[in-house]
């Protein structure tokens, strides 16, 4: 909308999107041991499809770092509220216009020395595997930042990064 790309846009790049849920369940666990250096619930990251809805519950620690300069935010649950995290291929199509959401889960501020379970829910969105995404120019003279890239191919060498344990065939 704030690119003024029309209505349909979106529907040419995802009617054949294949978009993944994600149930997450983080047991409960002592706070010292997500509290030490360079450990956390989930460490540091941006999703790498167009954006994600990210459903969570009440206990917290969700933290956002929108800017990419380390001062992370909470997120602080809001009943009913869904939010929703930019992710790299979008920031890829509009050129840097739409930064994707750096962002991490760590100890929310409770009482006592044991974090509760806390459950989320995430819906990643991705493009048709064969759409090119190609940042999109708006301004005269500005530069494109990144090459095109077909979004099947982004997301096997992604999700193969994350896991890396996978066969090659089987990303
Ligand atoms: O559990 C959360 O709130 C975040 C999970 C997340 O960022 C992810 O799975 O990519
Ligand atoms: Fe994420």
């Amino acid at each position: 909308m704030a690119m003024d790309l029309g209505d349909n846009f979106f529907d040419d790049i995802t009617k054949r999107a294949d978009p993944q849920l994600r149930m997450l369940h983080y047991p409960a666990i002592k706070k010292k041991i997500v509290e030490q250096e360079g450990h956390a619930r989930i460490i540091p990251h941006t999703d790498f499809g167009l954006c994600t809805l990210l459903f969570q519950d009440s206990v917290g620690g969700l933290e956002v770092d929108p800017f990419h300069t380390g001062d992370f935010k909470p997120a602080l649950p809001v009943p009913g509220t869904v939010l929703i995290n930019i992710a790299d291929l979008m920031q890829r199509l509009t050129n840097d216009q739409c930064r994707s959401t750096m962002h991490r889960v760590v100890s929310p501020r409770v009482s006592g020395d044991v974090l509760p379970l806390r459950y989320s829910m995430l819906f990643f969105i991705h493009s048709d595997p064969e759409a090119m995404i190609d940042p999109i120019i708006k301004e005269k003279g500005e530069v494109k930042k990144y090459e095109p890239v077909n979004a099947g191919e982004w997301r096997t060498y992604n999700t193969r990064k994350n896991y890396t344990s996978l066969p090659a065939a089987a990303a």
